[in-house]
């Protein structure tokens, strides 16, 4: 018999049918107040409610009276405003059950998003995001004695029970509880799985994972649990999620550890505590990519979080300038060389440019215009550019200054169209086949500017006026290490004098070369007190791709070990030439898709043209989809992309098609580039190479110097 259809014991038993108990009474008292609501008693129901908690006010533990207090409060407001009151959503109506023993005696609390209570029932569903008592749910274990302050009270006691409950439209499906793990099967049968398998949301029966065999069954079940990952936050995230709301915080940790889950849950909290000061219009998250900013938007709607606005880098970038310029539009270059934009990102620039920008000068020049020629003399300077190869250590090669230059003589040339503006007759402007005259030559760049310009004009402008920019309530940059300083510059011309803040980030993700170090950005954003947290435990990826992924990144690797939970073995499949390995992968993909509809599969190429080489193969498949501007819709299937696109992102299942020597030689960038393809794994990773395998996957490559 597998371990999990082994027969429960008889404690699991009587914690299913308390749960199940539990569940069927708030959804017979949240039915009894709809029905109330719906024959328009809402404040009769109302005074009700109040009636009820004034009494239990005066029998009430210590700890009991703010949470009470408040929702009395918040029921006399809807009183005041003739509203009525929200209920929790019957089909899940909360997320954990805590049973605290206390001086004033036991009490039950449910935690949930929506506050309601009938203690006439016993029924308390408690906001996880204001309640004093959610502290007591993520900050301890059942059997834990607590000692909490709420406000000016302690409050004490002991935890008798502390259960996460997942409820699916209406019914009990999942009890964690200590390292009891029981689930209701697809017939209503419950039964005892491990824990290593409950510690990610989704995921069915395990079947015995091995690495020549691609699926563990974690994608065969489709779970529709609405509360995700808030139930879960440890008491590190916790802790983060809770701090104060004028305190920039920094949230580092390795990939997959929950930055993103605390940065975001941080917001929900800032803007239900004090709604006034941080309401959602005056929030922004700002993320480097398409399809992490898609992700984000996905995450906070659950947290009724949907009208904070989250933008791309770029997007976001081209806003501001259009704002701070006062320029209804800006002409832009798309096809910056990729050195030419690394050397105007790198922190190199940023401490040069300051120097040679000297003493603000009053002329009032500071039209986009004008600042861009000052900024092209800088870029044609020799020496200048020299010196900032040089102060970047190695990290610029010596040719990006000829190609700075170059670039720069093309963008400042006079455009076709101004030289030849004698001409009046437009058909003359006009190739045969009906296109300007300037495109697809090198004309088509004179008068454009590149993305990575927009902040540094910025901060041209800056050292003589304000950028005049709106401020914020609050800003959070995700994966804030791809964030350039003068990037960060422009961000804090929208901190406001609070300086509220979340940066989320890990410098091992690094897409550039050059990161300045969290102090500089800290120093950029001028937030140098900024609280920081460091998160330990690597939630997403199993075990075996924990340990790969640091072998990946060598002597780069953070000091500190990260914990992982024990998963599926990484498989490695090699072959002699790119056809048969493609087709390897074909065939794989087809196996697993009608085995696990629901799961979610990243084939991860090095490159777009490496993705489209491997798309042809499943092209014709309903479940492929080539993702190649971020465009991921979190649907089931598989998703052919590639390592520049997935930062941020998670698959149940990741195939990388292309782990050769070429894709990623053994240098740090690659090291980097490879280690986030592999670390966007969820349950089970396979490495696919062709040719000669990349060094950084084999032992020695680890070791080898850079
Ligand atoms: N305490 C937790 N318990 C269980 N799962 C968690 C916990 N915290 C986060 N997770 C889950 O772990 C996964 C990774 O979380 P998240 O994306 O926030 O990590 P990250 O550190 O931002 O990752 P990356 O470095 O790749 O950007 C998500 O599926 C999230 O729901």
């Amino acid at each position: 018999m597998s371990h999990a259809e082994a027969p429960l014991p008889d404690n699991a038993r009587a914690i299913i049918d308390e749960e199940e108990a539990l569940l069927a009474r708030v959804q017979s008292t949240l039915e009894a107040a709809r029905r109330k609501s719906a024959r328009g008693q809402d404040s009769q129901g109302l005074v009700a409610q109040l009636q009820v908690l004034r009494d239990d006010a005066s029998t009430a533990a210590e700890a009991d009276l703010p949470h009470i207090f408040a929702q009395m409060n918040q029921l006399r407001s809807l009183m005041e405003r003739q509203e009525t009151a929200k209920l929790p959503d019957p089909h899940a109506p909360y997320f954990a059950h805590l049973r605290l023993q206390g001086t004033g005696g036991t009490r039950d609390y449910l935690l949930g998003r929506t506050t309601f209570a009938d203690v006439g029932a016993g029924v308390r569903v408690i906001d996880w995001r204001f309640a004093p008592v959610a502290r007591v749910f993520y900050c301890y274990e059942e059997g834990d004695d607590y000692e909490e302050y709420f406000g000016e009270r302690l409050a004490e006691g002991n935890v008798e029970t502390r259960r996460l409950v997942v409820i699916e439209r209406g019914v009990l499906t999942r009890i964690i509880t200590g390292p009891l793990v029981l689930e209701r099967g697809e017939g209503g049968a419950w039964r005892s799985v491990s824990r290593d398998f409950a510690t990610l949301q989704s995921g069915g029966a395990g079947t015995a994972a091995r690495p020549e065999f691609l699926g563990t069954g974690k994608g065969a079940r489709h779970i529709d649990d609405a509360f995700g990952v808030t139930a879960m936050l440890d008491a590190e995230q916790y802790e983060a999620v809770t701090t104060g709301p004028d305190q920039p915080l920094l949230v580092l940790g390795s990939a997959g550890s929950g930055k993103t889950t605390v940065a975001l849950h941080r917001l929900a909290k800032l803007a239900f505590d004090e709604p006034q000061k941080f309401p959602q219009a005056r929030m922004k998250l700002i993320v480097p990519e398409e399809g992490l900013a898609r992700l984000s938007r996905r995450l906070l709607a659950p947290l009724g979080l949907g009208n904070v606005a989250v933008q791309t880098r770029d997007a976001w970038l081209l806003a501001t300038a259009r704002s701070a310029f006062n320029l209804p539009g800006i002409k832009l270059w798309h096809d910056t060389p990729p050195l030419v934009s690394r050397l105007k990102r790198h922190p190199a620039l940023r401490r040069a440019l300051a120097a040679r920008v000297g003493v603000p000068k009053t002329d009032g020049g500071t039209t986009l215009e004008r600042l861009r020629q000052r900024l092209a003399d800088a870029y044609l300077d020799r020496r200048f550019l020299d010196s900032v190869v040089h102060a970047a250590k190695g990290e610029l090669p010596l040719t990006a200054i000829d190609e700075t230059m170059e670039h720069t003589r093309l963008q400042t040339a006079t455009p076709l169209a101004k030289a030849l503006r004698d001409i009046t007759d437009a058909e003359r402007l006009v190739t045969v086949d009906g296109r300007s005259i300037e495109d697809d030559t090198p004309d088509a760049m004179a008068g454009t500017v590149d993305l990575d310009d927009l902040p540094i004009l910025m901060f041209l402008k800056a050292q003589h006026t304000s950028l005049g920019l709106e401020r914020l309530a609050h800003v959070v940059l995700d994966e804030a290490e791809d964030f350039s300083l003068f990037e960060l510059f422009a961000v804090r011309q929208l901190l406001g004098k609070g300086r509220s803040c979340t940066l989320a980030g890990d410098e091992m993700q690094q897409t550039d070369a050059g990161f300045a170090g969290w102090s500089s950005v800290l120093n950029e954003l001028d937030i140098r007190d900024a609280a920081t947290c460091r998160l330990q435990v690597s939630y997403r990826c199993p075990r075996p791709v924990v340990e790969l992924a640091r072998q990946v990144l060598g002597d780069q690797a953070p000091e500190a070990p990260v914990n992982g939970r024990a998963g599926a073995p990484v498989g490695f499949h090699h072959f002699p030439d790119e056809a048969q390995a493609q087709l390897f992968i074909g065939e794989a993909l087809r196996d697993l898709v009608a085995r696990e509809p629901h799961a979610s599969v990243g084939v991860i190429a090095s490159s777009p043209e490496a993705a489209q080489a491997i798309y042809r193969v499943v092209e014709d498949q309903p479940w492929a989809r080539r993702v190649s501007d971020g465009e991921f819709t979190f649907e089931p299937g598989v998703d052919v992309t590639d390592v520049g696109s997935v930062k941020g992102l998670e698959f149940d299942y990741v195939i990388l098609p292309d782990a050769t020597a070429r894709a990623y030689p053994v240098d740090d960038e690659s090291r980097r580039r490879l280690h986030v393809a592999v670390t966007r794994t969820s349950h089970q990773l396979w490495v696919v190479s062709s040719g000669v395998r990349s060094r950084l996957l084999t032992p020695e490559g680890a070791a080898a110097p850079r």
